[in-house]
């Protein structure tokens, strides 16, 4: 870490978002936090999209006397423990749940955007002009903002959005075992555009994004670069590599789910570990001709096959992941796996299902479907016009 003289500043984190991965994130973030108090403050916010939980009988909060409706976040400020989506694990008393999105951001230098894809757009828009700045983001985003008119990494809609300029992080990371503080590595991609790692916001230059101005981090502050990325995030159980290629780390991220859904098929109709290898083989390269394609001039190819961001994470994914899971259940209780998703997941999110069907859309208008044939197949398969006992003949054409 680069020497940190007493006058500077330092930052204040928030995450934005507290599900599975939210909380798991936000754990680490707030141990980091109080571990390097000369480069964060101690407390770190989580905004939470509040709603009601009743606490079980089996919890160790339960408490006979008061067994009705209680806030998720004053459940979590109180006992430490998100109940709903990271039961039995105990968070850091120094971070924060707090309800309303616009005093969690508030002030915040870092903010970590960690949803469910179809909610960020929203969430961005109701914070625009209320943020720092000159604060930076960090996405934990497994998902890609496709319409039919174009493809774009959600670090850059929500750079677009807010006018900052926001990296990535995406990894082989079941939230579940990282929380348990399992080990495992992630990869974060961060690339103020600049020459060198130290971007000209630092230097004090306001400098054009896509389409906004983003501006300069006050020299109090320690400057945003990777050494202060990893000592965020980076834990003994949890390892963090550092590049600069935001765009493979996004796109490897995102559609990986929909090559985990197709591997939960092949899971679900007994096929095998042979069959579910050609699955991920099949997946990974259309991973990367989709990155090759649509960002071709931007991406890494080595993210693909050396990143924990690309074929770690399709590994693990398709072996333990919620998308994997859920359609493998698909095929053995003959459900679809929307049905799946609302009795197995307790509220948490699939995001394989949405980029199947916004990834097919946005292939579709390009004319594309047959350059992709596993990811067309996800898609048909869902929606009734293809059969998974077909996805070997056509994966082959
Ligand atoms: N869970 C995991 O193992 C991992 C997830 N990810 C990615 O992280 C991102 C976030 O996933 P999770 O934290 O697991 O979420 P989740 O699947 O636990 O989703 C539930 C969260 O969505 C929130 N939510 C529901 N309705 C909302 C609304 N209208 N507006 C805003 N928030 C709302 C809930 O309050 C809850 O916090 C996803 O893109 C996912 O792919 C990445 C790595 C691991
Ligand atoms: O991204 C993940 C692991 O790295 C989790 O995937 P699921 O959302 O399918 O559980």
């Amino acid at each position: 870490m680069g020497s940190i003289t007493p006058h500077q500043r330092k930052h204040k984190v928030t995450v934005v978002g507290s599900g599975n991965w939210g909380c798991a994130i936000a754990k680490i973030v707030a141990e980091n936090a109080a571990s390097y108090p000369d480069l964060f403050e101690e407390k770190v916010e989580m905004w939470v999209f509040e709603e009601n939980v009743e606490i079980g009988k089996d919890s160790p909060h339960y408490n006979p006397s008061n067994t009705g409706p209680q806030k998720l976040t004053d459940v979590i400020n109180t006992y430490h423990e998100n109940v709903k989506y990271l039961q039995g694990v105990q968070l850091p008393p120094n971070l924060h749940a707090n309800p309303s999105l616009e005093e969690s951001v508030k002030d915040s230098t870092i903010l970590i955007f960690n949803l469910p894809h179809q909610f960020i757009l929203r969430t961005c828009e109701s914070i625009k002009g209320k943020i720092l700045p000159y604060a930076r983001g960090i996405s934990c985003i497994k998902g890609v903002d496709v319409d039919e008119n174009g493809a774009h990494l959600f670090s850059e809609t929500i750079g677009r959005v807010l006018g900052i300029y926001c990296g990535a992080l995406s990894g082989a990371n079941i939230a579940n075992e990282v929380a348990r503080e399992k080990w495992s590595e992630t990869t974060i991609a961060y690339a103020p555009p600049s020459p060198g790692l130290q971007s000209p916001l630092d230097a004090g230059v306001s400098f054009a994004f896509p389409d906004k101005l983003g501006r300069a981090l006050p020299s109090e502050y320690p400057p945003v670069d990777h050494t202060v990325l990893k000592t965020l995030f980076h834990r003994p159980y949890f390892h963090v590599r550092v590049v600069n290629d935001v765009a493979g780390v996004s796109i490897s991220g995102a559609l990986k789910n929909i090559v985990a859904i197709a591997a939960g098929w092949v899971e679900g109709m007994g096929w095998g570990d042979n069959a579910k290898a050609a699955v991920m083989r099949v997946g990974l390269l259309e991973m990367s001709r989709f990155g090759d394609k649509f960002f071709g001039a931007t991406i890494d190819q080595r993210t693909f096959t050396e990143e924990s961001a690309g074929v770690a994470d399709l590994i693990t994914s398709c072996s333990g992941g919620r998308n994997f899971r859920c359609a493998k259940y698909s095929i053995e209780r003959n459900q679809s796996i929307e049905e799946v998703e609302k009795t197995e997941l307790n509220g948490q999110s699939l995001q394989g299902t949405l980029t199947a069907v916004e990834v097919n859309n946005f292939l579709k208008k390009q004319g594309m479907e047959e350059d992709f044939p596993l990811f067309t197949a996800v898609y048909r398969i869902m929606t009734g016009s293809m059969k998974v006992a077909d996805i070997p003949a056509y994966i082959e054409r």
